[in-house]
């Protein structure tokens, strides 16, 4: 895929302001706003005066107003929200140059309302009147009329700058700096990407940006069939099988909240490379019994569901999390499942004795950077200064789960950051000690290609469609 031909947006939407949300404060000017990017702009507010999440923030803000919002203003709005918080670093590369203030110094809600309209512009191709002209209404109710202005003046710069392709050329920069405003990545994050492929040769860099391309897509919805046959799913949702987990469906489009098996908990929404990562657990090679399984850091309990779903009869699954909410989710997402404990626990100090599971799955705590498709302002959240912590904590976690698992038993270390100091480091910290062996993920595995990252496993979005989970199999010797 090519950089040129991937932004692509509803050009063709009407141009005028339609559906009508009012807030009380601009009752007096009586704007006709449009509803989808009224609704865009207060998940962008949320996310930088509140530091609320994007991802929790916006299906909230569209519950309360789906009586205003038909089904195609509110796919509008999810657009808007997640396309501006992504493209926020080239957004404001962009503006940094277009007013005559540092951008730090504006209000933020001014702010926030240049990166929506800039974003409509550069990235969706809204026709610049229509993107103009929302924005002015909307900066008239939030702001007042004075700053009307200057977004009348900044949008129409951003227009006749061009598409994004353009202004990333008029910016004239080279290396990482065009890749990050290309590709809506921090350069510590392009650098982080670069290490964790860790390709050479002259393919390399194409890679990497159809890597970081990947990665700033929209994800498609994956369900996950756990106590319902894959083939009802598949008919059910409309949706294809997942090519690489047996119990994977991908859907191209819908809601899967609204399907009974994902209300009923016999399916849920999981990414496919999260199923593979439990999945890993479960085929490991074990030597002597397997009775007990322990998920370490289970919340919200999406792994813990499926291990339960698929364990053979007789194994009892503990399920363990530091944050009591994150437990009741678990406790939620095994709610019909037998045999199972749920507990709130320090991973690193638990109520377990020593050598009392078979099987361990930490899936630790991390940057997330693999998975930022699903959380689009945590690119811009997470620092480089972030790593060094987790990495104390995932290296304290992964020690803790070789406790608690019996010689011969088997950890599965999983993070959803393909980060070399939060993977490769870790496991080799802990395969240093002489009663550690990593076994090979990929022979467990033999239809996925590409994945083997030393013994260990590394999953992409543009090599396997799934977030960029790592999986390493470590066995107490
Ligand atoms: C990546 S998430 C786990 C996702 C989960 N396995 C799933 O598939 O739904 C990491 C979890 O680790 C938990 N956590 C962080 N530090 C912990 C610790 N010291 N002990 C136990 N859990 C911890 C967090 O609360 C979070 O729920």
């Amino acid at each position: 895929m090519t950089s040129a031909g991937r932004r692509h947006g509803p050009s063709g939407r009407p141009a005028g302001p339609r559906t009508t949300q009012q807030r009380p404060e601009s009752r007096r000017v009586r704007p006709v706003l449009d509803g989808a990017r009224l609704t865009a702009y207060d998940v962008l507010e949320g996310v930088s005066a509140r530091a609320a999440y994007a991802n929790l923030l916006l299906p909230q803000l569209l519950r309360e107003r789906s009586a205003d919002l038909r089904p195609r203003d509110a796919a509008f709005a999810t657009q808007l929200a997640y396309g501006t918080l992504r493209a926020t670093g080239t957004l404001d590369a962009i503006l940094t140059g277009l007013v005559s203030r540092p951008l730090a110094e504006l209000d933020p809600k001014l702010l926030d309302l240049l990166r929506l309209g800039a974003y409509q512009i550069i990235d969706l191709r809204v026709p610049a009147h229509a993107a103009v002209d929302t924005t002015v209404a909307l900066a008239r109710a939030i702001v007042g009329t004075g700053a009307s202005g200057l977004v009348n003046a900044v949008l129409r710069k951003v227009a006749a700058g061009g598409t994004r392709e353009e202004w990333v050329a008029a910016l004239d920069v080279t290396g990482d700096d065009r890749l990050a405003l290309l590709t809506d990545h921090p350069l510590w994050i392009v650098a982080a990407w670069r290490d964790a492929l860790g390709a050479d040769g002259p393919g390399a860099e194409a890679e990497l940006e159809a890597a970081l391309l990947a990665d700033d897509e929209a994800p498609e919805v994956h369900l996950v069939a756990r106590s319902v046959d894959r083939a009802s799913l598949i008919a059910a949702s409309d949706g294809l099988p997942g090519p690489w987990s047996p119990y994977a469906v991908r859907l191209e489009g819908g809601d899967p909240g609204l399907l009974d098996d994902v209300r009923s908990g016999a399916a849920g929404v999981q990414d496919e490379g999260s199923q593979l990562a439990a999945l890993a657990l479960v085929r490991a090679p074990l030597e002597g019994p397997d009775a007990a399984w322990l998920d370490m850091c289970a919340g919200p309990g999406g792994k813990s569901a499926l291990l339960a779903a698929v364990r053979p009869d007789g194994v009892r699954l503990t399920a363990a999390d530091r944050s009591e909410h994150r437990v009741g989710l678990v406790a939620s997402a095994l709610r019909d499942a037998e045999d199972v404990e749920v507990l709130v626990a320090d991973g690193r100090s638990g109520p377990w004795e020593p050598g009392s599971f078979d099987r361990v799955l930490l899936d630790a705590p991390c940057t997330g950077l693999g998975a930022l498709r699903r959380r689009p302002e945590v690119r811009w959240r997470r620092t480089a200064d972030d790593v060094p912590q987790l990495a104390e904590l995932q290296g304290e976690l992964l020690t803790a789960a070789l406790a608690a698992v019996r010689p011969g038993g088997v950890v599965a270390y999983v993070t959803c950051s393909p980060h070399t100091a939060e993977t490769v480091d870790v496991v080799a910290a802990a395969a240093a000690r002489d009663d550690v062996e990593v076994l090979p993920v990929a022979p467990l595995f033999p239809g996925v290609p590409d994945a083997a990252r030393g013994d260990a496993w590394q999953l992409w979005p543009h090599r396997h469609g799934t977030d960029a989970m790592f999986v390493a199999l470590l066995r107490r010797v």
